[in-house]
């Protein structure tokens, strides 16, 4: 699972300035993060039941609202290590083909392409396609940048992940096909909202209950992919040309 905020890391920018942790304070900080880890009914449940992470409850939560993984042969999961996600997909659909893609290792899970890179990689959208071997029906992504303690700048990495992942998918869903995306609250969501309202019939703003209160943490489940709109999809060089005259 992601790192407890505030956890990693000796140094972090605030406001411009860099400071640095001390010994003290980052260990306060593992310790808040443990205990809160000890305390939480989703983690011991996500132990007991075998999920490799608490954020498969969350998936679960939206499947059970929404029904997104009712008839899905092809899902690409962004950003999904440790693989909670992955397992609940294989669950429920063990026939379908998952693509995963994580600059984290994963532990193998039978049934799933797992790809250990950057989604940003210049070849990571031509080897998920590859192992997918058709359109997504489902293209989750549960990605959150590495925090740097700066709310503003965590914001805006992990927003600019969203808007890639959003990218990504227009490319990889079959039209009608379904978009579940971590976001979160604060400036930047308005463009975001627009963007996935042109491209989806419909999108909604949920909190899962297994998504931490005080999180600024929700997710947008955007189903009935519209297609790629016309002017993405590349001009054909014979268009516009006058034919031959016979
Ligand atoms: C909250 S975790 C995902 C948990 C997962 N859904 C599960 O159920 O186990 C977010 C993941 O996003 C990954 N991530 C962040 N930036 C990424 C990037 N640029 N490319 C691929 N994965 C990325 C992180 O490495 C991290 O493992």
């Amino acid at each position: 699972m992601k790192a407890p905020s505030g956890g990693g890391g000796s140094g972090r920018s605030q406001g411009g300035k860099t400071r640095v942790l001390t010994a003290k304070k980052r260990s306060n900080s593992s310790n808040r993060w443990l205990q809160r880890q000890l305390n939480d009914p989703y983690v011991k449940a996500a132990k007991a039941a075998g999920w490799r992470s608490r954020a498969a409850f969350k998936l679960i939560e939206l499947d059970e609202r929404f029904n997104l993984l009712r008839g899905v042969n092809r899902v690409v999961d962004l950003g999904a290590a440790p693989g909670g996600w992955c397992q609940v997909v294989m669950q429920d659909r063990p026939r379908a083909t998952v693509v995963a893609i994580d600059l984290l290792p994963i532990e193998p899970i039978t049934g799933v392409t797992i790809f250990q890179k950057d989604i940003r990689d210049d070849d990571a959208e031509a080897l998920i396609l590859e192992a997918l071997g058709g359109t997504a029906d489902l293209v989750l992504s549960d990605m959150a940048a590495n925090t740097v303690g700066h709310q503003q700048t965590d914001h805006i990495r992990t927003m600019g992940l969203i808007e890639l992942g959003l990218d990504m998918a227009t490319r990889l869903l079959r039209p009608g096909g379904c978009f579940v995306a971590k976001v979160l609250a604060g400036g930047g969501d308005n463009t975001l909202t627009a963007a996935l309202k042109q491209a989806f019939a419909t999108v909604k703003h949920v909190k899962p209950p297994a998504s931490r209160k005080g999180s600024s943490e929700w997710y947008v489940v955007a189903q009935g992919f519209k297609g790629r709109m016309a002017e993405e999809v590349a001009p054909d060089p014979a268009e516009g040309v006058a034919p031959d005259p016979e």
